[in-house]
């Protein structure tokens, strides 16, 4: 295998790797229908904001790719699509991903439908189908898109920052220095810089999406342009998506890389000026609320104190579908709780005794705390903006103002005016289908066909 992928797709055919089986396997499982994509995205086969969108949107595609739906009227068609949209949104609640490609979804449907004139219903029925499954295919690629682009701007950035604040210096080794022109010149000789050492929390890489990554897409291209020192990544209590995930993908990828547990973050920045050189901490999210506030894995809250503590830079890499310009403030974003069991027991492949070696045909649970204790799981945490110092989109960086706030309606007018300035008149609709963030409002008409087929 030369790239890892979470998701294999053909048209009519979706596997998704079972990420609770690694690193040890690599097993593909078939998702078929709508409630094989629940199961893989409640039981956390799949993860990650983008990855868990794009499996449901794929998975409805599949189901109506073969005609699962049996609809012969248009109006039972979306009657069906959305029913099933509705009935994925509720397998995890709190990235953003997940309702804005439920909503895209369900306003291609509506407007194909709406716009569709031919009278014969059976001809309607296989055009929304056909708009569903290329708008669902089009997520799938966009991602890709997305996240190359985010890696880039990401990588540039933290590059101009660094040469910002080091001094550069002469006949450097080259494992540890990079070369570039220095800043704010123009036709100077290039000047040799530190690398950056970076930290990234849970798991934001190909395996959360369709691929590259978002935070782990920047460490991908700080890489390959040479600007790598080391990174490290967190274990990500209690689920380990750090250890479990972003430690095997960094190891795949040969990427100069240290795994650390969540509570080491700080001895590590205390470090900083000695050889550990941390230049900054970089974080996906799973919902970015209009003011800057960000949803993220828990733990990610912790890791931008301390970031903020030591002077170092704290990231977001998001992309813009990430941004809910509906949502105000953090505050009202939605936190999902998650079983205790996920800290007082845990599953791995056995070690054996004598030799050492893990046996990765023979898995293990095993608890590893007082199994009547109480536990408090949320599985996210947001972090206030004014410990965010940029977040990194696939059409530019957005940076905290020295008034602390972020400037989205500059990275994104038209939405910025549809959303909050504008009477979005499908949002009402929207919302009471239980989920925030709908990229473009619906026309009048679609709108009009939407209310009248849920
Ligand atoms: C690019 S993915 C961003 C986030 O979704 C990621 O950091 C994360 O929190 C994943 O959580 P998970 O609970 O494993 O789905």
């Amino acid at each position: 295998m030369t790239s890892l992928e979470a998701i294999k797709y053909v048209r009519g055919e979706l596997q998704v790797l079972d990420q609770l089986k690694l690193p040890h396997e690599f097993v593909y499982d078939n998702v078929s229908t709508c409630e094989e994509a629940f199961d893989c995205i409640k039981s956390m086969r799949v993860r990650g904001a983008p990855a868990i969108a794009i499996v449901a949107a794929l998975a409805l595609a599949v189901e109506l790719e073969h005609k699962k739906d049996g609809t012969t009227q248009k109006l039972d068609t979306i009657k069906y699509i959305n029913s099933k949209l509705d009935y994925l949104m509720l397998s995890r609640p709190t990235a953003v991903d997940l309702s804005n490609a439920i909503k895209l979804l369900k306003k291609k449907s509506a407007d194909t439908a709406a716009n569709s004139l031919t009278p014969d219903q059976t001809l309607a029925c296989a055009d929304i189908r056909l708009s569903y499954i290329e708008g669902a295919e089009k997520i799938l690629e966009d991602d890709l898109t997305t996240n190359l682009a985010i890696g880039r701007y990401g990588a540039e950035y933290l590059r101009r920052q660094q040469v910002a604040i080091h001094t550069p210096v002469a006949n450097a080794d080259s494992l540890r220095y990079f070369t570039t022109s220095p800043p704010g010149t123009q036709g100077a000789p290039d000047q040799t810089y530190r690398k950056l050492s970076v930290l990234t929390h849970c798991n934001t890489g190909s395996l959360a999406t369709s691929g590259h990554g978002t935070a782990l897409g920047i460490i991908r291209s700080l890489h390959k342009m040479n600007y790598l020192d080391t990174a490290f990544c967190t274990e990500t209590r209690p689920y380990n998506q750090g250890s479990r995930l972003t430690a095997f993908e960094l190891v795949f990828e040969n990427i100069p890389s240290t795994l650390i547990t969540d509570s080491m973050a700080g001895a590590l920045f205390a470090r900083r000026k000695e050889e550990k050189n941390i230049s900054a901490v970089i974080v996906g999210a799973d919902r970015v609320a209009r003011n800057g506030d960000t949803a993220n894995k828990i733990g990610t809250y912790s890791l931008a104190v301390l970031a903020k503590h030591h002077g170092i830079k704290f990231v977001v890499a998001a992309p813009t579908t990430s941004i809910d310009l509906y949502t105000e403030s953090g505050a009202s974003i939605k936190i999902e709780d998650r079983t205790g069991t996920e800290l007082t027991q845990i599953s791995g492949a056995v070690v054996g005794k004598l030799d050492g070696k893990v046996d990765v045909n023979h898995t293990e649970r095993v608890a590893i705390a007082d199994q009547q204790i109480n536990v408090w799981n949320p599985s996210f945490d947001v972090t206030p903006r004014e410990l965010i110092d940029a977040i990194i989109t696939e059409k530019g960086e957005v940076v905290r103002s020295s008034k602390g706030t972020f400037n989205f309606k500059g990275l994104m007018p038209q939405r910025w005016r549809e959303q909050v300035e504008g009477s979005d008149e499908s949002q009402a609709t929207m919302n009471s289908a239980g989920s925030q963030g709908l990229q473009t409002p619906m026309s009048e008409e679609s709108t009009q066909f939407y209310m009248e087929s849920i």
